[in-house]
């Protein structure tokens, strides 16, 4: 079979009708044409940047950005594709009908085999992906919570414990380790019911949340142990924080008000030090540190 031949107000009428906008985009940043995209439900009306360059309606950052990829593309050759994040009022001079919120973008970013007006181009297809990439940044969240406390589960605190112990294998920066557990949950659960383990367990999230600061990881670890990672924070330092984590959570297990229990919790800590080969080394010993907490009677704090 033949492919059929379009005349070319045929084929202007498909350019029109394409369902993401296409740029073509000259090395130096022109927007040589603009086709397709004209959904407002998704996209903004480009038509009107046809002569401008990318420099005249975007802030210095994101033009060197879309700079950077146009060159990509041209000295590759094939298909480039690239994410990023535009809000219509990102763009000068664009008019207002259009989503209102930040779209994220896929560029699917080609070579041009001729020049445009003198120029090296690209073929830049922008689709609107955001609903995807909203699912795929739930998605990944969900991964790395723990769904009862909403703290970090065991996989994120592992990704960020490899993080930091490269950090520190390179450039010597502390990290602290602390590992806690509830003292006796297993009675409180028997004799209170697992929802009231429950309350005990996320009462000792919100401990957490309060206590540190904001580039601290507490995670829950499994069942109910905690362990938190304290980066740029030396021994003593943290100390002093597990002796604050340890009091303020008794004091917020006896606001629960259980009838007969006064629930406490044992730390173990240990830092990364220089002869450690991986950060399982220290992960070990604070949690030695936390089963001789225990065993010295609980409801304290044990350094490594
Ligand atoms: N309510 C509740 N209980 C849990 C959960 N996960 C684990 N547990 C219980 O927590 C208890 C933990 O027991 P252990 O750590 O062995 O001992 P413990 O009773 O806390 O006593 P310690 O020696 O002081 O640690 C077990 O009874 C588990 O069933 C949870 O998500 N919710």
């Amino acid at each position: 079979m033949t492919s059929p031949c379009f005349s070319s107000q045929q084929l202007s009428a498909i350019l029109a009708a394409l369902p993401d906008p296409v740029f073509i985009l000259t090395r130096s940043g022109r927007y040589a044409a603009v086709f397709g995209g004209s959904d407002l439900r998704y996209y903004h009306d480009g038509s009107g940047l046809v002569g401008l360059a990318i420099g005249d309606v975007l802030e210095p950052e994101k033009t060197a950005f879309f700079l950077g990829e146009i060159a990509t593309a041209l000295h590759g050759g094939g298909l480039h594709i690239v994410e990023y994040t535009l809000s219509g009022s990102d763009v000068k001079g664009l008019k207002k009908e259009g989503p209102d919120e930040p779209i994220w973008f896929e560029g699917r970013v080609q070579a041009l085999a001729f020049q445009v007006d003198g120029e090296d181009a690209v073929l830049w297809v922008a689709s609107n992906i955001t609903p995807r990439h909203e699912l795929e940044t739930r998605l990944r969240e969900q991964s790395e919570t723990d769904p009862l406390t909403g703290l970090a589960n065991r996989r994120k605190l592992m990704t960020a414990l490899q993080q930091h112990f490269e950090l520190f294998s390179r450039y010597r920066t502390p990290a602290t380790i602390l590992t806690f557990d509830i003292d006796h949950l297993k009675h409180i659960n028997d004799r209170h019911g697992h929802l009231t383990g429950d309350r005990v367990i996320t009462a000792l999230a919100g401990v957490c949340r309060d206590e540190l600061r904001c580039n601290d990881i507490p995670a829950r670890f499994g069942g109910d142990e905690f362990v938190a990672l304290l980066p740029q924070t030396d021994r003593q330092s943290a100390g002093a924080i597990a002796q604050r984590i340890r009091q303020q959570a008794q004091r917020v297990f006896a606001q629960l008000g259980i009838p007969g229990v006064e629930a406490t919790i044992s730390i173990g800590l240990s830092e990364f030090e220089p002869a450690d080969t991986a950060f399982d080394n220290a992960l070990e010993r604070a949690d030695n540190a936390l089963y001789r907490a225990k065993e010295q009677g609980r409801n304290q704090v044990v350094l490594s």
